[in-house]
């Protein structure tokens, strides 16, 4: 198999991307700055390639040799590419990468360092970070910036490595799939170790979401910085109103219109009370809820469908999570005794879980979506949007029961992006409506998650009434 350089030369067949990739990096290391391991500036003059200390060890056998600019040691995960230009913060901190190495098909990553507003979530829980070109103390510059990736990487031992062919790997994994890999900079270990350790390890079937999830319920009260908020009917968390016109002049007229607008005027003005179940949830999606004028109390995974409903909410929010919708049975039963009780919004691994808390099926995608350029239709306008996508499974829509629409299409592969079971007040986007990073194409969700909640509580006031 002809195998594909550093610097995206193809190699003759026969050269390992080891070797091959080895052999060309040290020209262009040559012209670069020289960094530690730390993705320090050195003030030695080092010999380019001594610094060539860690390698991706894929499952298909393939071996590259890269530069260490994270945490040291050696792990285990699924390797997926992300197409996303901007936001490596925000992919960072996205717990549903949990389990998985990241690659960014974007070249230059580090550029604008990190920063203390673009988190989303405590802490970084994917496995490592794979890119071609590392942007060093020299030559990263934001406004925001409060420290280089590789500090911030290397503080939060997570690993990160750079200087190898993301492309040739980008290559292979759109035609084989999503691998398993091992990363390491420890030199005391073998390739056939390596190899073996990524061939005896398997994401299916693992439960990774009670590692990210909170461990107690919380309030959530954050919304959107004004600043950033792009959307002004977000209202920035002011309470719905309804302004009041009088048409008539007849006052028994006015004083029923005055009293059937009170009424309304009581619905619309109420805050709308969610709890939102966390299976690894970014906290945009909770600023974006809160911008839209909703109360949030944030539960653990476990939560009981019981004690949540005790909670009297308008409605319940499964939130996204890392890893395989069917390795985790107690959150698709908890969606099942929610179901019809209140109105639900699944976002990403809560769109899954509610595929199959309906009776479907989630399978696993060759090499899943993961960046923020997927074009999605939205079956009931017609209208396209532009959105950030993150996810290895997907609900299989042949595997529904009747009365479950799909909404939404993703159009590069046709697959399942949204759902609706209106006679349960259930809707749901394979998605990020959030984005962070991504396009803001599909903000207009959280609305229309609201406006169910609005309708659900007018239906149920009339039906008392
Ligand atoms: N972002 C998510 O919620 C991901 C969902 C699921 N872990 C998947 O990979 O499909």
């Amino acid at each position: 198999m002809a195998a594909t350089s550093t610097l995206g030369f193809v190699l003759p067949s026969g050269l390992s991307p080891r070797r091959g990739g080895f052999r060309v990096s040290v020209i262009r290391c040559s012209a670069s700055p020289l960094t530690s391991s730390t993705g320090a500036v050195s003030g030695l003059v080092e010999k380019p390639w001594s610094s060539y200390n860690a390698r991706l060890v894929l499952e298909d056998g393939s071996i590259w040799p890269a530069k260490s600019f994270g945490a040291p040691g050696t792990r285990v995960a699924e390797l997926v590419f992300n197409t996303s230009l901007t936001g490596y913060q925000e992919i960072l901190t996205d717990p549903s990468y949990a389990g998985q190495f990241v690659l960014m098909t974007n070249p230059q990553i580090g550029n604008t360092g990190v920063n203390l507003d673009d988190e989303e979530s405590e802490k970084c829980f994917l496995a490592g970070l794979v890119i071609r070109s590392l942007s060093i103390r020299q030559v990263t510059s934001n406004w925001r910036c409060t420290k280089t990736l590789a500090d911030y990487l290397t503080e939060r031992n997570i690993m990160g490595i750079y200087d190898l062919d993301t492309r040739a790997i980008t290559r292979r994994l759109r035609e084989e799939g999503s691998l398993n890999g091992v990363l390491s900079t420890e030199q005391t270990k073998t390739d056939d170790e390596l190899l073996q350790m990524s061939r005896s390890w398997d994401i299916v079937g693992l439960d990774l979401i009670s590692d990210v999830s909170c461990k107690s319920p919380y309030e959530w009260l954050d919304k959107s910085d004004p600043e950033w908020d792009f959307n002004t009917n977000s209202r920035d968390g002011k309470p719905y109103k309804v302004s009041i016109y009088f048409t008539s002049s007849s006052l028994i007229h006015a004083l029923h219109q005055l009293l059937t607008l009170s009424l309304s005027f009581y619905t619309f003005s109420w805050t709308q009370k969610v709890i939102a179940y966390d299976f690894g949830i970014k906290h945009n999606i909770l600023r974006r809820l809160s911008s839209y004028g909703c109360q949030i109390t944030v539960v653990p995974s476990s939560f009981p469908a019981s004690e949540a409903l005790k909670m009297n909410p308008d409605g319940i929010l499964f939130s996204n999570g890392p890893g395989d919708p069917s390795a985790v049975p107690y959150a698709v039963e908890t969606v099942k005794e929610l179901l019809g009780k209140v109105p639900v919004y699944g976002i990403c691994m809560g769109h899954q879980l509610l595929g199959q808390a309906l009776g479907g099926k989630t399978y696993k995608m060759k090499f899943g979506h993961h960046g923020g350029n997927h074009p999605v239709r939205n079956n009931r306008t017609g209208q396209v949007e532009i959105s950030a996508q993150n996810h290895n499974y997907a609900v299989d829509p042949a595997s529904l029961p009747g009365g479950v629409e799909v909404t939404h299409v993703n159009l590069n592969d046709g697959s399942c992006a949204g759902l609706s079971f209106p006679a349960m007040n259930v809707m749901s986007l394979q998605y990020h409506p959030e984005a962070s990073p991504g396009p803001h194409d599909s903000d207009n969700a959280f609305r229309e998650f609201i406006e169910l909640m609005k309708r659900s509580k007018q239906s149920s006031r009339a039906m008392v009434e």
